[in-house]
């Protein structure tokens, strides 16, 4: 029997190297590590947020993780198949179980198709079924995304930002996927209606038992959507927790820089909350700092933070998060080690990997 708790999604040391050609002969100079090892767990029916500053990786691990882009290195396990290097042909029988919904709903959707055309394509590449089953299947889907079967003829300049959003949406499910990547769903749209959108991806996934990798740099609505929270750092995870413990007591220096640039709904926190403003630019990714990436805008950096073996930093199972300030074997001056199952020094919790779906509302 399939184990219910198992991750539905398991990364590990994920890499994508976009290579930098140059001169006349386009030899290869190097390459943008726009994704350098990252790792992670997302069990059925969770939503894991994905965060971070702008150019940090986040599409990019996105696209990688659905193999909408090739893989450098690393694994990714799709209900327990190693996609990571299966060739497309192969990768087409997958597609079904797996979408994406796009950051920008405009440019998603062929405007010389049909609101029933786009909907559609899906269950025309990928189905065998009957005209009739098709409308019929179109209409269900625009009924779940609370969109007026009447439009079905129309095309997609007739609708407002948040109505396409809602007909892109309604092709990834087309399928009946099990996992969707959420790219940005709603940076794109007016705020007064970012919400509906969130609310609708929300109620999808509870009626159909969705699993989400919800990209977003908007902390708020991570806030309020994910069970468990990844922030990324020029390529790298550089902190992974259930959303409370993320949220209640950031670990990473960089998640408490992010943080603290947050509306604080709460009167008395924002009182008390010191706004901490990074030092200096993202460096690079195709030339990132040696040692921590996060070393040379870090505000607790020390000189140690320069020697670090990146490699021993990074997070995933059993690991919370990617500063070797959190481990008392390295400030002792000693080799570092990764957590083990004591967890971090200023705050063990052994949920934030292994969290069960859905238990936090
Ligand atoms: N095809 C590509 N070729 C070369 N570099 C790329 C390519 N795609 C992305 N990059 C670079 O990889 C890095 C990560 O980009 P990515 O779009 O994944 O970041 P992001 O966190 O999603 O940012 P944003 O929110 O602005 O989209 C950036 O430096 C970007 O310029």
């Amino acid at each position: 029997m399939a184990d219910a708790s198992a991750p539905l999604v398991s990364v590990r040391d994920l890499k994508v190297h976009f290579p930098i050609h140059a001169g006349l002969l386009r030899r290869r100079v190097g390459a943008v590590k726009a994704v350098d090892g990252i790792g992670f767990d997302i069990r059925p029916g969770e939503t894991l947020g994905l965060v971070g500053e702008s150019g940090c990786g986040k599409s990019t691990a996105g696209r990688a993780v659905l193999r909408l882009l090739d893989v450098t290195e690393g694994s990714i396990r799709v209900e327990g198949t190693e996609i990571a290097r299966m060739p497309q042909g192969e990768l087409r029988r997958l597609r079904p179980r797996m979408q994406m919904v796009f950051q920008d709903p405009q440019a998603s959707l062929d405007p010389r198709m049909t609101v029933e055309a786009i909907i559609r394509e899906p269950l025309d590449e990928h189905t065998r079924l009957t005209r009739a089953e098709k409308r019929e299947r179109v209409a269900e889907l625009m009924d779940a995304v609370v969109l007026n079967r009447g439009f079905a003829t129309r095309f997609p300049h007739a609708f407002s930002g948040g109505q396409r959003q809602r007909i892109g949406i309604a092709r990834a499910l087309a399928l009946n996927p099990r996992f969707v990547v959420c790219d940005e769903p709603i940076a794109a749209l007016d705020v007064s209606i970012q919400a509906q959108v969130v609310n609708l991806l929300e109620d999808l996934q509870e009626r159909l038992g969705l699993t989400y990798l919800f990209i977003s740099h908007d902390l708020s609505m991570v806030r309020h959507i994910a069970t468990r929270v990844a922030v990324m750092y020029l390529g790298r995870i550089v902190e992974m927790q259930a959303r409370e413990g993320l949220f209640a007591e950031p670990l990473h220096p960089y998640t408490r820089a992010l943080l603290s640039a947050v509306n604080e709904p709460d009167p008395v926190a924002a009182r008390t909350r010191r706004r901490i403003v990074l030092k200096g630019d993202v460096p690079s990714p195709a030339n990132p700092p040696r040692g921590c990436n996060f070393c040379t805008r870090c505000p607790d950096a020390m000189p140690v933070c320069r020697e670090v073996d990146p490699a021993t930093l990074e997070v995933g199972p059993g690991r919370w998060v990617a500063c070797h300030l959190h481990d008392p074997a390295v400030m002792r001056g000693q080799p570092t080690r990764p957590f083990g199952a004591e967890g971090p020094t200023r705050r063990a919790s052994p949920t934030a990997y292994d969290t069960p779906a859905r238990s936090a509302t």
